[in-house]
């Protein structure tokens, strides 16, 4: 592929080899694309366009929502829902399904998203972004139903995360490898420019809120009291951290440059009967498939998270994930018991 060119593009041209390829599947990627671009530019014009701030309302978690939440939940559906490609969609901002309305066709394919990641983040203006996940309506396009929604993770067609920082990037894969595009403002256009993104199977590099650690499990706390412990350690090398709060912007930097992310289950979790932080669906899910799909791991602790049969549509897991050694090390740790 000869640099230039568009995610639209290069969705058309991976389409090709597919037998039996309709189009409807490049051109819901473009509504999504779409839907980012605004995002983004919202996210970009923040304090001028009032759209920093609390909506003053709560999501179905419990959660405070941002005005910045809503409005990207918003955009998302208006950009998807007119097309004739999707039979339902769902949301971290919306408590139930969203069937296609009757006004418009139903296709056969099903979009989980995360609107706006990092929310913590937004009202100070650092990076945040946009997670989906596209799988296909097994129950058929005339009546979809929540179940519908519960496919493991290896079912998904395709999953992207689109990131609002510094540039604004967006980073895809149908199965095939995983691409990074940049947004050109000028054009307006998501631009090929990280063609075929590897995780380095090794790292010294983690991620964790350490604010959590009087409640992790053992063989977590194993993992970070060794890599805290530096050269003169049972690793001996020394590990650094980082710890962004924007999963889109943490799964970011290991794409780039490795490293492992990890928000585990906890004891504080445990007692208000959570799975976990992350949401399986639209934030663990596709980033799983992402992360896999450039060479990395991801898991709950011991097991696989693409293999773990979904239950619910807003249900929590814990997300250990990056590279692949290092994830491999970690999930012995929980295998061992700690
Ligand atoms: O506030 P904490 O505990 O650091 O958690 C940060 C994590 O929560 C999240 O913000 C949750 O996602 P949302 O912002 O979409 O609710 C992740 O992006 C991030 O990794
Ligand atoms: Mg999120
Ligand atoms: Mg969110």
């Amino acid at each position: 592929m000869h640099n230039g060119t568009t995610v639209t593009q290069f969705i058309i041209e991976e389409q090709r080899h597919i037998a039996g390829a309709t189009g409807d599947f490049t051109s819901l990627l473009n509504d999504i694309v779409t839907a980012c671009k605004v995002i983004s530019n919202m996210v970009n014009h923040g304090a001028l366009v009032g759209v920093l701030g609390s909506a003053g309302s709560e999501n179905v978690q419990g959660e405070t929502q941002k005005k910045l939440d809503v409005l990207a939940n918003d955009v998302f559906i208006r950009s998807n829902e007119w097309a004739g490609h999707l039979a339902a969609m769902a949301s971290e901002e919306m408590d139930e399904i969203y069937p296609i309305s009757k006004q418009y066709t139903r296709g056969k394919y099903l979009l989980t998203f995360d609107p706006l990641d990092g929310s913590s983040n937004i009202d100070v203006n650092v990076s945040v972004g946009t997670i989906f996940s596209i799988l296909r309506c097994p129950g058929g396009s005339e009546a979809p139903t929540e179940r519908d929604f519960l496919q493991a993770g290896t079912q998904q067609v395709a999953a992207g995360y689109a990131l609002y920082g510094p540039s604004s990037m967006m980073v895809l894969t149908t199965g095939n490898g995983v691409n990074g595009f940049t947004l050109d403002q000028n054009i307006g256009e998501f631009i090929l420019t990280h063609p075929k993104m590897e995780i380095p199977a090794d790292t010294q590099e983690f991620a964790i809120n350490a604010s959590n650690m009087r409640f992790w499990e053992s063989p977590v706390r194993r993992y970070v009291d060794e890599c805290l412990a530096g050269k003169e350690g049972p690793r001996g090398k020394d590990f650094n951290m980082r710890w962004i709060a924007s999963m889109v912007a943490e799964v970011h930097r290991i794409l780039t440059r490795g490293g492992v992310f990890m928000y585990p289950m906890d004891a504080k979790m445990k007692d208000k009967g959570q799975g976990g932080k992350l949401r399986l669906l639209y934030e663990a899910n596709p980033m799983s498939f992402i992360v896999e799909q450039a060479g990395g791991g991801s898991i709950t602790g011991a097991q696989r998270i693409m293999e773990l049969q979904p239950e619910q549509l807003h249900q929590r897991v814990p997300v250990i994930l990056g590279s692949r050694n290092e994830v491999e090390r970690i999930q012995g740790y929980h295998l061992e018991g700690g």
